[in-house]
Order: C-alpha cells, then sequence, then structure tokens
C-alpha cells in the first residue's frame, strides 16, 4: 500500500526539515495517534507503529512537550530486526498545547500542525461565554486560524441568534452554527478539510466532537459514546487524540473532551481574543492607564455607552491575570531549576 502524504499537509517546508534525517534506514510520517510511548503514523507506505527511539527519549527527558502528539511529522528509523522507532518529532509549524497542573510540566501539547482550530461549543445545554472566551485564547494561541463552532444547533429555536450574541465574544472569527442531526452547517466546515489540510476539535466532554468528526469523514470512524473492552468493561473512547484522515484528503484532529484549560499564554493568544478591549485600551490617553477611573479612559468610555458589556472586561481582566501569575511562576522555575552541564 502507498500512501500520498500530501493529503494529510506534507508539503516543501516539511519535506525540509526532514531532509537532514532522510538516510536509506528512515522514513517521515505523520503521528496519527500517541499513546503511552507508542505511535501510530501514517507514512507513504502505509500505518505503522512505532515505539519511542533513543533520541526521542533524550529530547522528551530534557522537555516533555517534546513527546509526539498527534498531528506530528516524524521521523521514523526501521531497525534490521524489523523494529520500528520514533527518533524525532519535526519542529510544529502550530501548537495546540495547554497548562497542566503538573508544575514541572512545561504543557501539555494537545494537537500539532493544524491549519485551524475549531473551537467546538454546543448551543445545548446553554453555551459558556467564559469557557469560549477561554478556548479561543487557546485556538490563537497555537498559530492556527480559529473558527467557532456552534455544533447541536437543532436545539436552538433561532440558532443565528445565538451565533451573532457569541460572536461578539470572537472578534474577527467566523461562527459555523453545525447540525450534524440535521445535516446543517457540515459545507462551511468541510472546505476546511481539504486536501493537505487539517481542522483540530477543541471543547468540553460531550461537545458533538466526535460526532462531528465522523460526519466530516462520512463514515462512522470513532465510535461517539463509550465502546466495550474484550473483558466487558466500558471504556471512554476520548482519553486519547486521533488524527482521522478524510477520504479524498485532509484531517481532522480529535482532541481529549477537556473539563478545564489553563493558558499557557506567552504572548499574543489572549491580546486576539480580546482584540475588542485591546483596540479601545489602546485608545486610552495614558499608556499604563488600569481602565479604572483615569480620564480620557477609552475602556470605560466603551462601557459607559454600552459598546463593551462589563462582563467581557472581566473576563479579559481575570484571564490576564491567571497569564501573568503563571508566567511568573514559570519564571521562578526557571530560575531555580537545576543547570544542566554545568561544567
Ligand atoms: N441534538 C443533537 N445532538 C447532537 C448533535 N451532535 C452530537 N449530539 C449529541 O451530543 C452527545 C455528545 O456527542 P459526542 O460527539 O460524543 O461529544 P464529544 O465532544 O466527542 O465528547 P467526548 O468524546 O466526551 O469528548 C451525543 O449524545 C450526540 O448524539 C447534533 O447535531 N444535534
Ligand atoms: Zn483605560
Amino acid at each position: 500500500m502507498s500512501y500520498d502524504l500530501s493529503q494529510l499537509g506534507w508539503d516543501d517546508a516539511v519535506a525540509s526539515s526532514f531532509r537532514p534525517y532522510d538516510r536509506p534506514d528512515t522514513v517521515a510520517g505523520r503521528v496519527l495517534r500517541a499513546d503511552r510511548g507508542i505511535s501510530t503514523v501514517l507514512t507513504a507506505a502505509g500505518l505503522t507503529r512505532a515505539g519511542l527511539g533513543g533520541n526521542a527519549l533524550l529530547e522528551a527527558a530534557r522537555d516533555p512537550s517534546l513527546l509526539p502528539c498527534a498531528g506530528d511529522w516524524a521521523v521514523l528509523r526501521n531497525w534490521p530486526d524489523r523494529r520500528v522507532t520514533l527518533e524525532l518529532v519535526l519542529p510544529r509549524r502550530t501548537t495546540l498545547i495547554r497548562r497542566t497542573a503538573d508544575k514541572d510540566s512545561s504543557g501539555q501539547v494537545l494537537a500539532a500542525n493544524m491549519d485551524t482550530v475549531a473551537v467546538v461549543e454546543p448551543i445545548f445545554p446553554e453555551p459558556s461565554d467564559a469557557r469560549v472566551e477561554r478556548l479561543l485564547a487557546l485556538a490563537w494561541e497555537s498559530g492556527a486560524d480559529p473558527v467557532l463552532v456552534l455544533t447541536k444547533s437543532d436545539t436552538a429555536g433561532d440558532p443565528e441568534a445565538v451565533a451573532r450574541q457569541l460572536g461578539e465574544l470572537a472578534p474577527g472569527v467566523p461562527v459555523i452554527p453545525v447540525s450534524v442531526h440535521r445535516g446543517t452547517g457540515l459545507r462551511d466546515l468541510c472546505e476546511l478539510v481539504t486536501p493537505g489540510r487539517t481542522l483540530a476539535l477543541l471543547g468540553r466532554s460531550g461537545a458533538g466532537k466526535s460526532t462531528l468528526a465522523n460526519a466530516l469523514a462520512g463514515a462512522p470512524v470513532m465510535p461517539v459514546q463509550a465502546i466495550r473492552d474484550a473483558d466487558g468493561k466500558g471504556r471512554h473512547t476520548t482519553a486519547y487524540r486521533n488524527l482521522i484522515t478524510i477520504p479524498g484528503g485532509g484531517c481532522v484532529l480529535d482532541t481529549p473532551g477537556i473539563r478545564g484549560v489553563g493558558l499557557l499564554d506567552t504572548g499574543s493568544g489572549l491580546d486576539r481574543a480580546f482584540a475588542d478591549v485591546v483596540e479601545l485600551a489602546a485608545r486610552c490617553r495614558f499608556d499604563d492607564c488600569r481602565h479604572e477611573s483615569e480620564p480620557g479612559c477609552a475602556v470605560q468610555d466603551a462601557l459607559a455607552d454600552g459598546t463593551l458589556p462589563p462582563r467581557r472586561l472581566a473576563s479579559w481582566r481575570k484571564l490576564r491575570r491567571e497569564v501573568a501569575v503563571e508566567s511568573r511562576r514559570r519564571s521562578v522555575r526557571l530560575a531555580t531549576a537545576p543547570r544542566r552541564r554545568q561544567h
């Protein structure tokens, strides 16, 4: 079997990052799934499973975020005894990464090398403004283009009205109401999974991500609810992340249903998610305006004339505080971490 990797997004940039490692015993592939050290990888020769090679283990010890994850392009090595190891994760073009509770961790990579991140929020039960804002910041931070997908639109009397309302939390982001049950809105999403393009789905458990991935694939490739193990115990399907190849080209990356996401904002994600507030703040008279009671505060003016909802300002402040606390913690950690190779 031979597979055309350009369908999966293999292009000149990936090819040139692979070139230095291109040897008779190596091959490049895209990670469909990474599960406790075993990666399922699609190469031009077909599907293969690879354990972590020595080099990949070393890299991961240095920085756990360099462990392979779904969506990665990787260098595989074929050994004479037919073993296959994953030796290196090629540089990621975009990365969805969240802060983990683990203090030493540099964050958990949820998905890599996607072109678009769909923040998936269900219309029923009630969509959460705060979750949408947080996930959009994470999506912007990834470097990919965000879209906001409102699932189960069949449950709303007027899904367009809900879309307009949530659209206010998503400046510059297309909002797409979708109902898989009715088959509406899917065409807009299909345009994001044309050959070579990857769409990642990000949302809470039950948001309808798997249902959406199945609909985009046109065939049930992923069990929606629970599947049964051989021993009869129920196992939930979304503990892992999966890259699904779409017949006709393109891929969908389903991330696990996440309960809480900590932001690991290093710069622009939050600013872009709150572009409306940032733009107002840039118009304040003082550069260091705290938008409280300073004269000439454009943010306070917008609150007063009703163009900026107070809730929106409050969530911006809350997320900024969270990110500031986290980056302080990170810099303390870096300063106190034992140096490697001191001599
Ligand atoms: N009414 C309606 N229900 C839907 C639609 N899409 C999904 N659902 C239901 O929503 C529930 C959750 O869907 P899933 O696709 O399993 O959600 P998920 O986001 O993959 O959840 P996790 O696997 O836990 O991350 C299921 O019971 C679906 O049948 C839709 O378009 N309309
Ligand atoms: Zn101000």
